[in-house]
């Protein structure tokens, strides 16, 4: 049996929930998350530290701790994995983390379990390509590759090929973290060299308050009129805070 490495709510629950996608393209659909474990970068302002920010490692981040890897992570099987997901009256999956790609083959395993009544979403970083064999079980990619400010080195943060080959994926969309005005221009370098069209272009406002969303949406929602890309807010701040399963 596959197993995935799942991030938990409380030591030994794993998260997997029941919300309202409060970001991107669907912002507001009822769907299912389920935030695997474990990343391939390490940004600063990540607002999910404790799937990847483990006692021990060497990267930096905002918040003034490390946690620990046995009450923040738990590995199960697809199989255990789909009755919990079954148990909600649901057919819209979010694979979030974390970076969900760096655990494709159990992915594939769990999507093959539940069959095709479902549409899954994936939220990743765009630094993972999809292997052939997820790719099939794969509707939508909200993707969001890291700028300057993430704390990420450049060869980190941009996977050339993998950024061409989900530029050209009909199915994803861009969304950035916006922390700054300056970030715009970042953005359109990007948008330039892997031409992605403007419509797929989605800035979001970094913060993990309402506060600190309304203060960037102030200047972020007419830039984004001014340049013709998308805007989202990040609903779920606004209805619950910064809280996991939420
Ligand atoms: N409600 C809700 N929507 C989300 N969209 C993306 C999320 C994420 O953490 O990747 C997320 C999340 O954690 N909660
Ligand atoms: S890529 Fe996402 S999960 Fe990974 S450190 Fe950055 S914000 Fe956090
Ligand atoms: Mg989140």
């Amino acid at each position: 049996m596959q197993r995935l490495r799942l991030a938990t709510i409380v030591a030994e629950e794993p998260e997997i929930f029941h919300s309202l996608q409060g970001e991107g393209i669907s912002l507001g659909r009822p769907s299912v998350f389920v935030r695997l474990s474990g990343c391939n970068l390490a940004c600063h302002w990540c607002d999910t530290p404790y799937t990847w920010f483990f006692d021990g490692h060497p990267g930096a981040h905002r918040g003034d701790r490390q946690y620990e890897r046995r009450s923040n992570s738990v590995t199960l099987d697809v199989g255990d994995i789909a009755a919990r997901i079954r148990a909600f009256d649901c057919h819209h999956i979010v694979f979030t983390g974390g970076e969900p790609l760096l655990q494709q083959p159990a992915l594939a395993g769990l999507c093959a379990l539940l069959g095709p009544d479902y549409h899954i979403e994936i939220e990743s970083n765009g630094t993972v390509a999809l292997t052939p064999g997820f790719a099939s079980h794969v509707d939508q990619l909200n993707l969001s590759p890291k700028l300057g400010h993430s704390g990420n080195t450049d060869t980190a943060r941009l996977n050339r090929d993998a950024l061409a080959i989900h530029a050209r994926d009909p199915r994803a969309w861009f969304k950035f973290v916006i922390a700054d005005p300056d970030d715009a221009e970042e953005v359109a370098a990007l948008a330039e060299r892997f031409a992605i069209a403007a419509e797929r272009i989605i800035l979001m406002p970094e913060g993990t308050t309402p506060a600190d969303l309304r203060a960037r949406s102030a200047w972020l929602a007419p830039l984004c009129l001014d340049r013709g890309w998308r805007f989202t807010d990040r609903l779920h701040i606004h209805l619950y805070g910064d809280t996991r399963g939420t």
